[in-house]
């Protein structure tokens, strides 16, 4: 199934008339330099073009009012005078005689992206749309938006489709209050948004976009504002919220749809969010949400102001949809102090809805409170209008061509098992090189050979992913770990499922980085490299292992951001399919998508299900939500605290750095 792209120039043909600071970077361009740099980098060919159509009334009133859509509605005839004078009722946006058309064309395009994805025409989406929606409410126009595209195509969703639960995720880099507002009391919509706020002097200025609004009465739990209170935030900054906060509760929400409110005005050189971000993560924060609701992601355009970021991040960003090999993020710095604080609150204030946050630290950071009426007093003081200080023009190198390797997956199998479709065979007439063949001194010698031959490939960039059943995993990991370590420039993570004796060696000199998750103690290494993850339920428990993959294993992958993966199934482990899927999709994160999974030769009953997620295609949903059993929630707990020293994006609360 494919990815659909929704864009029509008809959304391009309104702009503002007259003089007003606030808007005037809401302009044309951005839709046509996104939809140009897709057709550049031959993205927009790719992908499934869906035609746009527009909202009808009944569909608008999901979330609008009869009287603001009655009074939008005269807004095409009214003179440039009546058109200024009618804007004055609403904050931060502006009207033009061509605004009503595009905005009634960008809810319509939001909800084609649904009809789509929930008809299976596609497996997921993105539509280009101006004018954006998030900041629209009930009766108001807001923040340069008319109709609130994405509540629209929630509401819709649920209505249409019979879709029990959506998850919304807001990256733009403004709270978008008018979704806020209208799911804050609906358990059925998980709205979890971050914002620029700087102790509320950041526009909108809203005592509601604070971490502590958490939604309201049956829906307490389902609102998460993630409040930025310094500008500069990074990807570590981003990926640690996803992985501590976004990830663990979207997983424990399960949803049947996922909705993003993408603004990219959350990336570097915007002018809204002054962020250091680079667009590169939003291939990462976009592929972290593809194993969800099996794959079903609508990706609705809201923000974005710096026409050469916000191009490159939609590229970034349809370039995942479409399944390409992710770029890996250099030099990850760990979140800031700011960031850890804004974590912290958000986890303490939501323990008590959220299973997998039950041991989340209780309190905010003691002096969180103060810092804002401290900052609002300073803000106070500066006269109103003062113009940013830092004016430099931020730059960043161009992102790296993702390109998919010639084969996309490759598996060394015993002849007697069939090769999935799709997936090629390194056979053993294969030009095995003779130099690797003698090396192994093993009696699965021609496997092993072949599974040599499948990492050089991938080193070569030849083949992205691999899978080998062979005799003896840990045979077979020691071979490869040998003959990749001489080389300085490889650095392994290596993620084993299951009971069973690492080598020890193997984790020398920090080449490699050894996470097992098991259900029995082995004595701990203690070492930076080597971390057993013991989980008293075992590979078994969902909940447990999945806490284990958000709070320590993607974490850690991001920190050490190896060149190849190696996805270890040791014997008798207990993992179910649907957990193993899981994480063989999310290891995909890093190194370019090389992961190379290792299984015994009798478990070739999950040849198929890891070769389907390995060529792209999502992870079936983890039906189960029921919560992680508090001594698994310990082991992670205390193992994070212990390596959060060595391990800076394991780190969730601003009190433990120094
Ligand atoms: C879709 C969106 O979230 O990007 N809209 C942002 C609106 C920003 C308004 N800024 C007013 C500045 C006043 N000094
Ligand atoms: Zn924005």
């Amino acid at each position: 199934m494919g990815t659909a792209l929704i864009y029509d120039e008809e959304m391009t043909k309104y702009k503002l008339l007259w003089v007003d600071p606030a808007c005037k970077i809401e302009t044309p361009e951005r839709l046509t330099v996104s939809y140009e740099a897709l057709v550049r980098n031959a993205l927009a060919e790719r992908c499934i073009s869906v035609p746009v159509r527009e909202a009808t009334n009944s569909e608008i009133l999901l979330v609008h009012s009869e009287e603001y859509l009655e009074a939008v509605k005269k807004t095409p005839y009214m003179t440039l005078e009546d058109l200024k004078e009618f804007t004055l009722q609403y904050g931060d946006v502006y009207f033009h005689p061509n605004i009503y058309h595009c905005a009634k064309l960008a809810a319509g395009s939001a909800l084609q992206l649904v009809d789509c994805v929930m008809t299976e025409r596609v497996r997921n989406g993105m539509a280009l749309v101006r004018p954006p929606g998030h900041h629209s409410q009930h009766s108001a126009a807001n923040g340069f938006c008319v109709f609130n595209n994405v509540a629209i195509a929630t509401r819709y969703a649920k209505q249409k489709y019979g879709v029990k639960r959506v998850l919304i995720v807001d990256w733009d880099i403004h709270h978008g209050q008018g979704v806020q507002y209208c799911f804050e009391d609906d358990p059925s919509v998980l709205y979890f948004s971050w914002h620029r706020y700087e102790h509320q002097t950041f526009w909108p200025q809203l005592r509601e976009s604070d971490y502590d609004s958490v939604g309201k009465e049956k829906g307490a739990g389902f609102n998460i504002n993630v409040p930025w209170n310094q500008v500069g935030m990074e990807s570590s900054d981003y990926l640690s919220v996803f992985c501590h906060v976004l990830l663990p509760v979207a997983y424990e929400f399960c949803p049947d749809l996922v909705l993003v409110c993408a603004g990219f005005d959350s990336a570097i050189g915007d002018p809204e969010g002054k962020m250091c971000a680079t667009p590169e993560i939003f291939a990462h924060l976009t592929h972290l949400l593809m194993n969800l609701a099996g794959g079903k992601l609508c990706v609705v355009l809201e923000g974005g102001y710096n026409l050469t970021s916000l191009a490159q991040s939609v590229c970034q960003t349809v370039q995942t949809l479409l399944g390409d090999p992710l770029p890996r993020l250099a030099n990850l710095s760990g979140p800031c102090r700011s960031a850890l604080e804004s974590l912290q609150c958000v986890r303490s204030a939501h323990r008590q809805y959220w299973s997998c946050l039950k041991h989340a630290a209780s309190l905010p950071p003691a002096d969180i409170s103060t810092k804002r009426i401290k900052l609002a007093e300073e803000e106070a003081k500066t006269e109103v209008g003062e113009e940013e200080k830092s004016t430099e023009e931020k730059v960043w190198p161009e992102p790296p061509k993702r390109f998919s390797p010639p084969v996309r997956c490759a598996s060394v199998l015993p002849d007697d098992v069939t090769r999935p479709d799709g997936c090629k065979r390194l056979g053993a007439d294969q030009d095995v090189n003779p130099l690797t063949a003698s090396k192994l001194k093993d009696d699965d010698c021609d496997t092993l050979s072949r599974v040599i031959t499948l990492v050089e490939k991938m080193e070569q960039n030849e083949i992205c992913s691999g899978l080998a059943l062979v005799c003896d995993v840990t045979v077979a990991m020691t071979q490869v770990v040998q003959h990749l370590t001489p080389d300085p420039v490889n650095r392994v993570l290596i993620v084993c499922v299951g009971n069973g004796k690492v080598p020890s060696h193997i984790t020398r000199d920090g080449k490699t980085l050894v996470v097992q998750i098991n259900s029995e103690e082995t004595e701990d290494q203690n070492s930076k490299y080597y971390i057993p993850v013991f989980l008293k339920k075992g590979c078994s428990d969902t909940s447990g292992f999945m806490h284990a993959v958000f709070g320590l294993i993607l974490p850690l992958g991001y920190e050490y951001d190896p060149n190849l993966v190696l996805l270890v199934r040791m014997p008798d482990s207990g993992v179910c399919d649907a957990v193993w899927q899981q994480l063989t999709g999310l290891l995909q994160s890093f190194a370019k998508g090389h992961t190379l999974v290792l299984m015994q030769e009798n478990e070739k009953a999950f040849v198929g299900p890891t070769t389907s997620v390995l060529l792209g295609d999502p992870a079936p949903p983890l039906e189960n939500r029921q919560a992680p059993n508090t001594e698994d929630l310990n082991v992670v707990e205390r193992l994070r605290d212990r390596l959060q020293v060595n391990w800076n994006l394991l780190q969730t609360t601003s009190e433990c750095t120094g």
